[in-house]
């Protein structure tokens, strides 16, 4: 459209005679309400970049309160939130973030339900039992080997892109791992291989996402049934952070109650219930018993965190087991979420910092609760490799006079950007410590 169409009617409220007329800010009536209208480039940029969080809010009318609702629909927020962490180990590995329209990722995140879920069937047993009869027979397990050989693909053609680009500080785990094999070239005992590159890469996306997913899921329902405690994370939350800025990990220190409230949550939730199994490499003894070379391990980590002689309450939500009576974060040993040891998870400064700042996040925008007419939140679990939520719905309410993080919209936890004071790590120090504890 050329200048000389867009003639504005004198009455239009952004027509320019209004703001010759009246200056620069002037007010309009629109039935019984005003609204400000605001000119020019100084006045606008000085309200939505220098005002940009008081100016963040948007009118709800009447007629879109009744179109829409004003609280929204009642969801399942597991999707949302595999999405998220995905797109997380997504960016750390292959240094971008997955569009959510893109179709392998949506394959992807297929492919991690289908096999975490694969390996509590008697399909996986049998499997195990008689591999021979199975092997070239159809079933369930076939369609596993058609994700993974789907998903492998994906990683090769992505490690080959990796290897084409001009060479540059490594950005993100595939292209640390191909400096690496490169370094690596005259060392006849050198593990580190494009194959085993692929493995690890398929390892992050099945150890990284789901779990953390979970557990998050947890988060929102223990607070769902919790009420008071979710309040009370709401308000430590707004008395140290106010609404003015996203949060940032190194907030941590300073939201102990928080804290504490997600190291309960991982401790009841005890997602990887029996930890994985071990095998010993040389004998040994444990608790006098003799294990000889070869005997396999499960450590049964759900024991240790409901263990009766650690934790006060052992059955119950009860922040308190992270919270000593001076208001101070209270650690305990017993918290073995991640297991311990030389195989411990590799994902769990990840996790801790991916856990707290989607839940301060999402908590300090929503309100959590029951749908209306709700017959009430199911508890128990279902077994899908981790220990998972009952699939259903709650809702998140708009917290009123909440104002939007920068960061909602625009994907800070998988960006790598910022460092924190000693001792935080940032997204990309976080994978590089993966990285240097995948090469030890
Ligand atoms: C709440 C989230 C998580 C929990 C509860 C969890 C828990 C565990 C546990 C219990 C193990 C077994 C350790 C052992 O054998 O003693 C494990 C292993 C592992 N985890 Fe995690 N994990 C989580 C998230 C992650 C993330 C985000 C990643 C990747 C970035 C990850 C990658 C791995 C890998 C690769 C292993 C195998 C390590 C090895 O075999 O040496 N995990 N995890």
């Amino acid at each position: 459209m050329g200048p000389a169409e867009l003639s504005l009617q004198p009455w239009d409220p952004v027509s320019p005679q209004l703001a010759q007329a009246h200056g620069n800010v002037f007010t309009v009536w629109v039935g019984p309400t005003p609204v400000v209208v605001l000119s020019g480039f100084r006045v606008v940029k000085e309200a939505l970049v220098s005002n940009s969080e008081q100016l963040s809010g948007r009118p709800l009318t009447p007629l879109f309160r009744d179109l829409f609702g004003e609280r929204g629909r009642p969801f399942d927020p597991r999707v949302h939130i595999v999405t998220s962490t995905a797109r997380v180990i997504g960016a750390l590995v292959f240094g971008r973030c997955f569009l959510l329209e893109e179709p392998f990722f949506q394959e992807l995140i297929q492919a991690i339900d289908f096999g975490l879920a694969f390996v509590s069937t008697i399909w996986r047993r049998l499997y195990d039992l008689f591999p021979w009869a199975f092997r070239h027979r159809p079933g369930p397990h076939q369609e596993m080997f058609r994700y993974q050989k789907a998903v492998r693909g994906y990683i090769c053609r992505e490690i080959s892109r990796h290897k084409l680009r001009t060479p540059e500080a490594p950005k993100d785990f595939i292209s640390c791992y191909l400096a690496q094999i490169t370094k690596a070239t005259d060392d006849p005992v050198s593990t580190f291989n494009e194959e085993n590159l692929i493995q690890v890469v398929v390892d992050l996306f099945l150890g990284g996402t789901d779990t953390t997913a979970t557990t998050l899921c947890w988060a929102l329902i223990y607070m769902v049934q919790h009420g008071a405690i979710q309040e009370r994370v709401q308000r430590e939350l707004d008395e140290v952070l106010g609404t003015s800025r996203a949060v940032r990990y190194e907030d941590r220190k300073r939201l102990p109650y928080t804290r504490a409230v997600l190291h309960e949550v991982q401790r009841l939730s005890s997602v990887v219930t029996a930890g994985a199994v071990r095998q010993c490499v040389t004998s040994t003894r444990v608790h006098s018993h003799p294990m000889p070379k070869s005997t396999i391990i499960l450590p049964n980590l759900a024991s240790v965190l409901y263990d009766p002689e650690c934790w006060e309450t052992p059955q119950q939500f009860n922040p308190g087991h992270f919270w000593d009576k001076d208001g101070n974060f209270l650690v305990n040993e017993a918290f073995l979420p991640f297991s311990a040891g030389h195989r411990v998870c590799l994902g769990d400064q990840l996790v801790q910092m991916e856990l707290f700042l989607m839940f301060a996040t999402l908590l300090r925008t929503f309100w959590f609760q029951l749908p209306e007419r709700s017959p009430g939140l199911r508890l128990e679990y279902i077994f899908g490799g981790t220990r998972q939520p009952w699939p259903q719905k709650i809702c998140a309410v708009p917290r009123l006079n909440c104002l939007k993080p920068r960061s909602w919209r625009g994907g800070r936890v998988a960006n790598g950007r910022g460092r924190g004071r000693s001792g935080d790590l940032s997204p990309t120090e976080t994978f590089l410590s993966l990285f240097r504890l995948l090469k030890s």
